[in-house]
């Protein structure tokens, strides 16, 4: 009865030949979406439940896979009741690489209001402003903030790479000084001071230490600030059922960390005049659209991004001498000691990009993307199609997608040279950590994160400055608990 032309190829994603998956025959009849939001209330609660207490996001989506024998199936994603009126749990959910990329299809999908789901935390935390993240496509403003991101990038890569290496100096100095002194050193306060030091120097171009109170709180204040936008959808692993009764049950009021936020409107205000004169003149950005934007862009995707990310590649190298001992010798092969590291010096070091890349599939440090149907269309999986209709929300979860059997072999291993060689470029075509390919540009016509490339040029730098300070470092939880230097 439904039977209809199948799209057959996923929009925006090439498929190389040698990695084609088998695309559902042009006859398929289009399949109903399997699963079900259940009974009002009880439906979204029971899913909510199973979410972040009885089973955990990955083996949610993974046990409603094997139940429906579908990538592509009905189900609620938090937050839901008490308190989220009139935020509508039901989602789509795109569980493989094909029916994932729809995502990324400016034409068929929308992205307003849309970056953690149906439930948009309060615009007061952005200055009643509509941040560039939460901005879709047709809206004229997106194009205005997104190429105002991508112009400081642009602006600051004669630095970027200086300003990495000097934060990271520093940073390795500190823990370099707590493992001497007992053995073991909590790495998480030095390695968010870097990462909020070297961005502050970027994208704001301001040093933090001109503000003694922005040097020495900066990232605290931005921790709190992001860490309550996110608490609704995040696992905190806090005490259950305490964590859904008073964290999982309503947003919480930017009054909390009103103060903070103001401060740092006031540092990059006073301090960021450059970059803020070039939002205005260049970008037609109003003074506080600009100001809100940066500070969105620093706090939230950048450190927040960062803080995230760093410490899944760290661990993702810890206890594997071997894997250090390889990446070590391509490093000091490939860069003569005392050289300055560039974002030139270090693109050739394939096992290094390798590494960092197959950390990123495995660990994606933004685990959902959400879209909303524009218009109706049919949406294909490996082996079916559905129909979506307008206003259906699409719910990606990236760990399930980049672990998908038809593209990636042994999916579940880290295999640090996954991503070399022919093959392994190959394979960038479906590595969507950054809401769209690795293969893809960012535009101001779609929603792919601006700085895709200097994500993985950043983790690149800071693999490559460990091998060449460093013969091996152990990392254990968020500790360094041995440093081997190098001769
Ligand atoms: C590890 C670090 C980072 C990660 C994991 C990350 C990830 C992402 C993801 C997944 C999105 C798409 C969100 C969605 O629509 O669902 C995004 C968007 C974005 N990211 Fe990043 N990002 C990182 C760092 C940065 C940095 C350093 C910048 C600095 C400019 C940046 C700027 C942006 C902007 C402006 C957007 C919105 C794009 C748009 O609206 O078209 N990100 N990022």
């Amino acid at each position: 009865m439904l039977s209809s032309t199948v799209m057959s190829v996923s929009p925006g994603v090439p498929t190389p030949s040698s990695l084609t998956p088998p695309s559902p025959p042009s006859s398929s009849p289009v399949r109903a979406i399997p699963g079900s939001y259940g009974w009002p209330v009880l439906g979204p609660i029971a899913d909510r439940l199973d979410y972040f207490w009885f089973q955990g996001p990955e083996t949610f989506f993974r046990k409603r896979i094997d139940k429906y024998k579908s990538t592509v199936f009905r189900t609620n994603v938090p937050p839901s009741f008490p308190f989220f009126v009139g935020v509508n749990p039901n989602v789509i959910a795109v569980l493989d690489c094909k029916s994932f990329s729809f995502l990324f299809d400016m034409d068929v999908v929308e992205k307003k209001n849309v970056l953690v789901g149906d439930f948009m935390p309060s615009v007061k935390y952005t200055g009643d402003i509509r941040v560039c993240a939460y901005l879709d496509t047709a809206e004229t403003q997106h194009a205005r903030v997104k190429s105002f991101a991508m112009d400081i990038l642009k602006r600051s890569s004669s630095i970027w790479a200086s300003e990495v290496v000097a934060s990271l100096d520093t940073m390795w100095d500190t823990i370099d000084a707590g493992v001497a002194k007992s053995n073991s050193a909590s790495y998480i306060k030095p390695l968010q001071r870097f990462i909020f030091h070297f961005l502050t120097k970027c994208l704001v171009g301001a040093d933090p230490a001109v503000s003694p109170e922005i040097a020495e709180s900066g990232y605290v204040m931005l921790d709190k600030w992001v860490f309550l936008q996110l608490l609704p959808t995040i696992s905190v692993n806090f005490l259950q059922p305490l964590e859904e009764i008073f964290l999982h049950s309503f947003a919480y009021p930017f009054f909390l960390v009103k103060g903070d936020y103001r401060k740092l409107y006031d540092f990059v205000e006073q301090h960021g005049q450059a970059v803020l004169q070039r939002g205005e003149t260049e970008f037609n950005l109003s003074k506080e659209e600009t100001i809100h934007n940066l500070l969105f862009v620093l706090g939230f995707n950048a450190f927040g991004g960062f803080t995230i990310f760093f410490p899944s590649l760290l661990s993702a190298l810890s206890g594997k001498p071997e894997l250090q001992a390889k990446l070590r010798e391509e490093v000091r092969s490939k860069i003569k000691p005392g050289t300055n590291l560039t974002f030139e010096s270090v693109k050739d070091l394939e096992l290094v990009h390798s590494v960092v890349y197959e950390t990123l599939r495995l660990n994606p440090p933004v685990p959902l993307q959400y879209a909303r149907a524009r218009k109706d269309f049919q949406l294909s999986s490996h082996d079916s199609v559905f129909e979506i209709k307008k206003g259906d929300l699409l719910c990606g979860f990236q760990k399930v997608a980049m672990t998908d059997p038809k593209i990636f072999d042994d999916p579940e291993t880290f295999v640090p040279d996954r991503f070399t060689k022919e093959k392994g470029r190959e394979l960038l075509n479906y590595l969507f950590w950054s809401n769209g390919p690795q293969t893809g540009s960012p535009s101001d016509r779609n929603k792919q994160c601006a700085a895709k490339d200097y994500v993985t040029m950043t983790a690149v730098l800071f693999v490559t400055h460990m091998f060449q300070r460093y013969d091996s470092v152990t990392a254990s939880g968020s500790s360094i608990t041995a440093v081997e230097k190098a001769n």
